[in-house]
């Protein structure tokens, strides 16, 4: 759509499915800076239709435009489609016929695009329509456009982040308090943070979901979040947090998108979600409550680092307003974004083979020859220790080990063997580590 001589520019018109916590911000920021919002797109912005569950519970909204539908208001002259249901189906069947009748989507949807992203492009790419969804991940932070955009020209390594901010909030209060992870939960719960069902923040889907869009735009690849590594953070008990204290660091549960090049030079992609301990002096530790924050290292660019809300109604609705603007005055001139970027095609690396390092804590026998027999299990699966403490106690010593990089797998094998050591009494703590200590 043009705008020619003094004709009134078309308004853009908008379906919104979905008006709960996003949407109702979506809904009062287009209403309350309708104007301004005009100005910047270059036509007004006007709702076609909200699709809502129970329109009977909206007396907010203006009643003749809601409906229980959203199929219809797919069927409706909207240019663009805002979607803030979430789930996976039936959305993705409404967003793919959206975007093969032409019509703009944005969405928050991480789930969603984490799954069927491939999918969702190819349809927006057959008929021209743009795609959008900075509020997937990390909320208001801009994240996903400085991937997609602004880096493009540069080669990026890595991608490291706090993405999910009600297992960051627990992390913390646990740091905070000493409290165990099923009381922290509780409060959490409590306090309004965490969802009734907390399954998909706590067994870590939600940012495994995350990791996989991130890795797609970083790698120019399709990674889906099947393709994701994933630990939640149910098994993170107060001794890991003491045990990361002792060592001057903290637990977080982070998403790490690397490109992985090996001996050969052929790269691939890891993709993974787990807790770590990372220095207390590292950038990504002093993020604390529901706050979101992600690292990115690129080859020209050097270190990035993005910080700010990564949920809520109105930060996420920012992100969404954002995309809005941007497809309206794509609309308005006739033009499109930018489209998927997956012409790398990086395979994806097995958990097993991704190189990590561990931090270990033992208690073990007081006895001559222990550190002996833990080393020498180490050497046996090839993995190199960069530092051991140990502490004499009464009839046991304690041991904590931290190795240098070597094959998940070979880690794991690791630990396996030395807790069936008779001289190991108990592994008190294990944890992937990451950053250097200072
Ligand atoms: N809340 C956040 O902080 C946040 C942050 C980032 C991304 N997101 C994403 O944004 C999306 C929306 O989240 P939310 O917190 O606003 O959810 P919500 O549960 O508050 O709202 C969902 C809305 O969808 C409507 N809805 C559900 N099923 C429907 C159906 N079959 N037909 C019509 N309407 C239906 C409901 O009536 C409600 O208005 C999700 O994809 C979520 O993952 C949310
Ligand atoms: N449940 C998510 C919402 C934002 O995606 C979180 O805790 O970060
Ligand atoms: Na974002």
């Amino acid at each position: 759509m043009s705008t020619h001589g003094t004709e009134a520019p078309r308004p853009i018109r908008i379906a919104l499915l979905g008006c709960g916590t996003v949407g109702g911000e979506v809904v009062r920021l287009l209403t309350e800076q309708a104007g301004e919002l005009a100005a910047r797109v270059g036509a007004p912005l006007e709702l076609a239709g909200i699709a809502v569950r129970r329109p009977d519970k909206h007396p907010e909204l203006p009643p003749q435009l809601l409906t229980p539908d959203p199929a219809k208001l797919i069927e409706s002259d909207a240019d663009v489609v805002v979607e803030l249901i979430g789930g996976i189906e039936p959305v993705r069947d409404w967003l793919l016929a959206a975007l093969h009748k032409g019509k703009s989507v944005v969405t928050a949807n991480k789930a969603l695009l984490a799954e069927c992203s491939g999918e969702l492009s190819e349809a927006a790419d057959s008929s021209g329509a743009d795609l959008y969804f900075e509020a997937a991940v990390a909320g208001a932070i801009p994240l996903l456009r400085p991937l997609r955009e602004s880096l493009a020209g540069d080669r990026i390594t890595r991608v490291m982040g706090i993405v999910n901010g009600t297992t960051n909030y627990i992390l913390s209060a646990m740091d905070s308090t000493g409290a165990g992870y099923a009381e922290t939960l509780d409060e959490a719960s409590r306090l309004g943070y965490a969802e009734a069902d907390p399954t998909a923040d706590v067994d870590g889907y939600d940012a495994a979901s995350k990791a996989a869009i991130l890795a797609s735009l970083a790698f120019h690849s399709r990674v889906t979040v099947a393709d994701v590594h994933r630990e939640g953070i149910a098994g993170v008990s107060s001794s890991d947090i003491l045990a990361a204290q002792k060592i001057g660091r903290v637990v977080k549960l982070l998403a790490i998108c690397e490109r992985v090049t090996a001996e050969e030079g052929a790269e691939s992609v890891s993709a993974r979600v787990h807790p770590v301990m990372i220095p207390r002096a590292h950038q990504l530790a002093g993020v604390g409550g529901a706050f979101n924050a992600v690292y990115v290292e690129a080859d020209a660019a050097g270190e990035l680092m993005f910080y700010g809300q990564g949920a809520g109604g109105a930060p996420t609705a920012s992100a969404v307003l954002g995309d809005l603007v941007t497809v309206a005055r794509n609309r308005v001139l006739a033009g499109r974004g930018p489209r998927e970027s997956a012409h790398a095609a990086l395979p994806i690396r097995p958990m097993g083979q991704t190189p990590t390092r561990y931090h270990i804590s033992l208690d073990v026998a007081d006895r001559a020859g222990v550190l002996a027999q833990v080393a020498q299990v180490f050497a046996v699966h090839d993995v190199s220790i960069a530092a051991v403490r140990q502490r004499d106690r009464l009839s046991t010593a304690s041991l904590v080990i931290v190795t240098h990089s070597a094959p998940d797998s070979a880690l794991q094998s690791t630990v396996d063997e030395i807790s069936r050591l008779d001289v190991v009494r108990e592994v008190v703590s294990v944890m992937r580590v990451e950053g250097e200590d200072s």
